[in-house]
Formats: C-alpha cells, structure tokens, sequence
C-alpha cells in the first residue's frame, strides 16, 4: 500500500527539522506503524469509541488527519444520521493523497458518512457544532503556548454527550520512567527494523518540531480549558489515548 520508510536511513551532514512533505507522505502509513506503539489498535478502536459519542446533525472532526486512517475508521463505525466527517491538515501533500484515500474509500463501500477533506490549519479553523473530535497525535506538533487555546475552541464546539479522542507521545516527569519508557520505544523501532542510524537521525529531525506533554499536563490543560473528565482508555509502551468530556 505505501512504500517502505527509508528516509533516514543513509547519513546526512546535518538534519533538517521534519516536516510533512512529499516524501514523508510517501511512506507515512509504514513510518507511523513502525514508530508509533499501539496505532493500529488506537485508530480502529477510535471508530469504536466514537460511534458510542456520534450525536445525530453533528460533524465528526479529524484534525491533523494526516492520510485520514481515523477518518476512515470513523466511516467503518459510525452510521449516527446526518453527521458528516471533515479531516483536516494543513500539509498539502497530506490532504491531496488523503482525498485520494477517502475516493477509494468511498469506491469499496457504500452508504459511509459523508467526508469533506480541508487543507487548512487547525488554529485558524471555525469548528461546526462537533460530536467527536479526534486529535491523533496532533497536538504534540502545535507550538506549546497555542494549545490550550485551541482545545479552548474545541470544548466551546463540543455538543452535549460528544468527546475528545486525544492521542499524544507523552513524557514522564519521573527521570527514571522517562528513561525506562524511552528505552522500550527504541526497542519497539529496532525490533521493527529501524538501524540506530535512523532512529538517532529521526530523533534530531522531530526534537524541535514535536514536544509531548505528561498525562498530568494534558489532564490540566483539558480542566482548564472547560472538560469535565479526562480518561485514559489505552497506553502502549510511551504512547497513549485519552476521552475528555465536555
Ligand atoms: N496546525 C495544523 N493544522 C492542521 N494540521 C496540522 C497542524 N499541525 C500539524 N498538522 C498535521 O498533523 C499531522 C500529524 S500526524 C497525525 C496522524 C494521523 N492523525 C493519523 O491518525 O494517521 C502525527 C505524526 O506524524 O506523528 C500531520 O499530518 C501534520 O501535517
Ligand atoms: O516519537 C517518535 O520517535 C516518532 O517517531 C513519532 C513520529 C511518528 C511519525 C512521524 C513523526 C513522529
């Protein structure tokens, strides 16, 4: 379906900051399976999960879609009448093969919800009266100071009996289960094939564009930001899933 993750795999004199372009879109179905603990049980059980939050004449928000994996689970679980799904992702590469996906998608099966793909950048988006919104593994690349804001935005378009689906990379404040955990990860990418080049090339390209919070601050900021209750529902090795009511 996508070719194999080579892109860090020969020595650079010096390594850009990662960025969603072309290449990355290329391979990012095998990237993010092999670097990303837990994933296909996240995306497929978001379905799950959210066909349990879907409220009739609402919209089912995938933000930072990436190829739409959530959307299209969210298509595969959810029949909850007049909602329409909307991914958005302000990479260009990203939303125009993700229409491609949502096309042959569309093609297999019928009477799926109906999908309309943004390109657009998810702090500057109005948000429609929402029943889910799912932000897998997203806000980790939002800049710090812009992310309760915009959790602010998604509380305020949340109806009644809807969830947040949150996804993030987190850190540990222990040093020592910081240590441990990111230990496992890089066991986790060896034993999917990654060489330490690679996962010590990928880790210098992520470091200033990706920073993960602790459960502690995402539990916090979703308080703060008006949300009932924050549930963890699924963790794996250093990745992990959250529901936050409104
Ligand atoms: N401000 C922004 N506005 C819109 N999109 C953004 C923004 N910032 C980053 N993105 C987009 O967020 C996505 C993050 S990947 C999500 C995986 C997907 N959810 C999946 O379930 O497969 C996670 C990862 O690669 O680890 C990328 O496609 C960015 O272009
Ligand atoms: O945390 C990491 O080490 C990752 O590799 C996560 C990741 C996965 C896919 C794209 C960017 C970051």
């Amino acid at each position: 379906m996508s070719d194999s993750d080579r892109i860090f795999s020969q020595p650079l004199a010096q390594v850009p900051d990662f960025v969603f372009n072309e290449d990355v879109v290329r391979v990012f179905p095998d990237m993010i399976k092999r670097s990303v603990p837990g994933y296909p049980a996240i995306v497929e059980n978001l379905g799950v999960l959210a066909a349990q939050f879907a409220q009739p004449d609402t919209v089912l928000y995938d933000l930072g879609a990436s190829l739409g994996a959530v959307t299209q689970a969210l298509r595969r679980h959810v029949t909850a009448p007049g909602c329409q799904v909307v991914a958005v992702d302000n990479a260009q590469a990203m939303a125009s093969r993700c229409r491609e996906y949502l096309k042959a998608q569309d093609s297999m099966c019928q009477e799926l919800l109906p999908v309309q793909v943004l390109e657009a950048d998810i702090l500057e988006l109005a948000l429609q009266p929402a029943s889910v919104v799912a932000l897998n593994f997203t806000l980790q690349f939002i800049a710090p100071p812009l992310r309760q804001g915009l959790l602010e935005r998604i509380r305020q378009a949340l109806v009644p009996g809807g969830a947040l689906l949150l996804s993030e990379k987190l850190r540990f404040t222990d040093p020592a289960d910081q240590a441990l955990l990111t230990d496992l990860h890089l066991a986790f990418k060896r034993a999917n094939g990654y060489s330490e080049l690679e996962i010590a090339q990928k880790r210098s390209a992520i470091e200033n564009v990706m920073k993960p919070d602790s459960f502690e601050e995402h539990r916090a900021r979703l308080l703060a930001a008006g949300f009932s209750r924050v549930v963890p529902w699924f963790q794996c090795i250093n990745f992990a899933s959250f529901i936050a009511l409104p």
